[in-house]
């Protein structure tokens, strides 16, 4: 498609402040919370995350689509995020392994993108007003109409959206002669978490976002999961009273992102919605375990309150972010349950935290031992 010949595109904030840029080629209007995610690669792995449903992305990386799709590169079946805001948009595409091209692949889930904006710009006005609600249309000229629609789009604070991306029905993943079971509650998790634990011998059973503790315990798992996802923590009450019975049990757990505000929110803790959250791919941890750094994936903007984390004598805070000190880990103390915010199996960005899958698969191990 010719650039000159691209419909003009706008994105009008929930403050009123409206940016221009164009269509990349798919007519509509999308709605969500806006947020920006800073990583260079992986734009293909972000665009299918569950954790993203419900939110509209600014990517700040200057082109996207330039290495085109590859069906593998996925961490669901579809693409997640509400609608694409960038800056170059690439209608070309070269990469040896790529399997298409990015705009056809928008074009089969009618995704709403819009390109040539100023992205630096909107980024940082979003950065210093804060996480908000926004509207992307190529329909220009009802900007009051906009307005209206852009009104009814719920707020992130409170919102419930686990079960909009959640499996219907449970699932397996992995061999199922493998030595370790563990049973995952899928809150919007993403597959690179199951191949990791796949990968270390795990047989994984996944089931849906109201499944109670009888139905994970019914596989005799010697392991329990809560995986990242999207929305507000604090409605998921059928998660968090799963956490809590696991931990009351003390059977080993691992929670990750969305899974660690839901079993910090199970003992207490309360969370809170973040100015604006950790999106990118080199966000610096510390281990405050064994004094070392992390480079991580992050993508939350939701976290757990640290002076209610600090004075629970029961939780020990493990990793804290090195940019704002937010917490970044927790482990309830003489259980088998640790937490993190960010995210070990990466897809995208680095893998220094992979060591944090490592740590599961020996707590369960040892936990194994114990019992036989
Ligand atoms: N990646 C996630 O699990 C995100 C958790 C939650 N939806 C948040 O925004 O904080």
């Amino acid at each position: 498609m010719k650039y000159q010949t691209r419909k003009k595109a706008l994105i009008l904030l929930a403050d009123g402040t409206i940016f221009y840029g164009k269509s990349v080629g798919i007519e509509g209007t999308a709605t969500g919370e806006i947020c920006f995610n800073t990583g260079m690669t992986g734009y293909q792995e972000i665009f299918t995350d569950p954790s993203y449903f419900g939110q509209l992305m600014v990517t700040t990386n200057a082109h996207i689509g330039n290495y085109g799709v590859n069906d593998l590169e996925v961490e669901s079946e579809g693409i997640k995020i509400a609608g694409l805001i960038c800056r170059n948009f690439s209608f070309v595409h070269s990469r040896v392994d790529s399997d298409g091209n990015l705009l056809d692949w928008f074009k089969k889930h009618n995704l709403v993108a819009i390109s040539d904006v100023d992205t630096r710009a909107l980024v940082s006005y979003i950065r210093d007003n804060g996480a908000m609600n926004a509207i992307i249309s190529t329909n220009i000229d009802d900007i009051q109409g906009l307005k209206n629609q852009l009104a009814n789009v719920p707020s992130m604070q409170g919102l419930e959206l686990a079960s909009k991306v959640s499996t219907k029905e449970p699932y397996y993943f992995g061999d199922e002669n493998a030595d370790i079971k563990i049973s995952a509650l899928d809150i919007g998790i993403k597959k690179n978490i199951l191949r990791n634990l796949a990968k270390r011998g795990a047989y994984i059973k996944v089931f849906p976002y109201n499944a109670t503790f009888q139905d994970l315990a019914s596989f005799n798992p010697d392991g329990y999961f809560i995986s990242n996802g999207p929305g507000d923590p604090e409605p998921l009450v059928n998660a968090q009273k799963l956490a809590a019975e696991i931990i009351e049990k003390d059977l080993p757990l691992f929670g990750i992102c969305l899974g660690h505000q839901v079993i910090a929110l199970s003992q207490g803790i309360s969370t809170y919605k973040m100015h604006n959250g950790h999106r990118g791919i080199n966000h610096p941890i510390k281990n405050l375990l064994t004094g070392k750094g992390e480079i991580t994936s992050q993508n939350h903007g939701f976290a757990i309150n640290k002076e209610e984390t600090e004075a629970n004598e029961n939780i020990e805070i493990t990793h804290v972010h090195l940019n704002d000190h937010t917490v970044a880990g927790i482990r309830i103390k003489n259980k088998n349950t640790f937490s993190v915010q960010y995210h070990p199996e990466a897809s995208p960005g680095p893998h220094d935290a992979e060591y944090l899958f490592d740590q599961f698969i020996d707590t369960i191990k040892k936990t194994k031992e114990l019992v036989s």
